[in-house]
């Protein structure tokens, strides 16, 4: 293998690319995951939060916590909303996984990325490849359900989302995860073969 390869895992609402991501994981190999870091930075950095509570008002942070469900609540329901929470993390988001990408590099050749928004946010130039997860909407639906979020949350989440029939034209790979969790470790490690890639 010639040179380093970050792969980036995508997926419309409850298709499974944190499940993805965890087997990457549990196969050793350095994952970083977006929507951690986004939450971390919206939790910790003193800068945003003056900004966030300056468009969304005190009640975005209860003591020292961003207050998730109001701000789902708000943006989820307003696409203008949206756009200004996301102008104020995704730059840095961007910075984060760009600094972690270069130490992670040093020592290993590969990383995958998660990220719900790969196509929405314009990401793609971060990764070398692209991996779709796809699922029914009805089975996407079914497992937010049992974790626990209303069809309502589910919609409005998805409305802000690009559909699938558009995410696929433009990915690398696509894996449906319709199965067991064991189907789709099989494609996980489909995807190793394909890249030459050993764990
Ligand atoms: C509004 C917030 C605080 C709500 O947090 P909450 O814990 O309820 O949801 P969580 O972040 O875990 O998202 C769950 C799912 O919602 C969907 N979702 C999240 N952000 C977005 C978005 N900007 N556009 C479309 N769908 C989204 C994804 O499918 C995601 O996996 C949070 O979603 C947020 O800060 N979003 C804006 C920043 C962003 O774009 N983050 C995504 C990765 S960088
Ligand atoms: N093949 C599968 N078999 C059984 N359960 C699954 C399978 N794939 C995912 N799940 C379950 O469905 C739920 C949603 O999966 P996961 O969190 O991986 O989706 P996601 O694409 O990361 O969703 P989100 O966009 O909400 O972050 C989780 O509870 C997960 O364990």
């Amino acid at each position: 293998m010639k040179k380093n390869f970050s792969i980036g895992i995508t997926g419309s609402i409850g298709s499974g690319k944190s499940e993805f991501t965890k087997l990457a994981e549990q196969s050793g190999f350095p994952v970083i995951r977006a929507d951690d870091l986004s939450k971390k930075i919206l939790d910790t950095n003193p800068d945003v939060r003056k900004q966030v509570i300056k468009k969304f008002g005190n009640q975005a942070y209860i003591n020292n916590q961003s207050n998730n469900k109001y701000l789902a609540q708000i943006v989820f329901s307003n696409p203008i909303k949206l756009r200004e929470l996301e102008r104020i993390l995704h730059p840095l988001v961007i910075k984060e996984i760009e600094k972690q990408k270069k130490e992670i590099f040093k020592k290993s050749k590969i990383l995958f990325i998660e990220s719900a928004l790969i196509y929405e946010a314009d990401l793609e130039n971060l990764f070398d490849y692209v991996v779709l997860i796809t699922a029914s909407r009805e089975i996407r639906l079914k497992r937010k359900l049992m974790q626990g979020m209303t069809e309502e949350d589910f919609s409005k989440r998805e409305m802000n989302q690009i559909p699938d029939d558009e995410k696929k034209k433009r990915a690398d790979f696509i894996f449906l995860n319709d199965g067991s969790i064991s189907e789709l470790k099989s494609k996980f490690d489909l995807l190793l073969t394909l890249l030459s890639v050993k764990s």
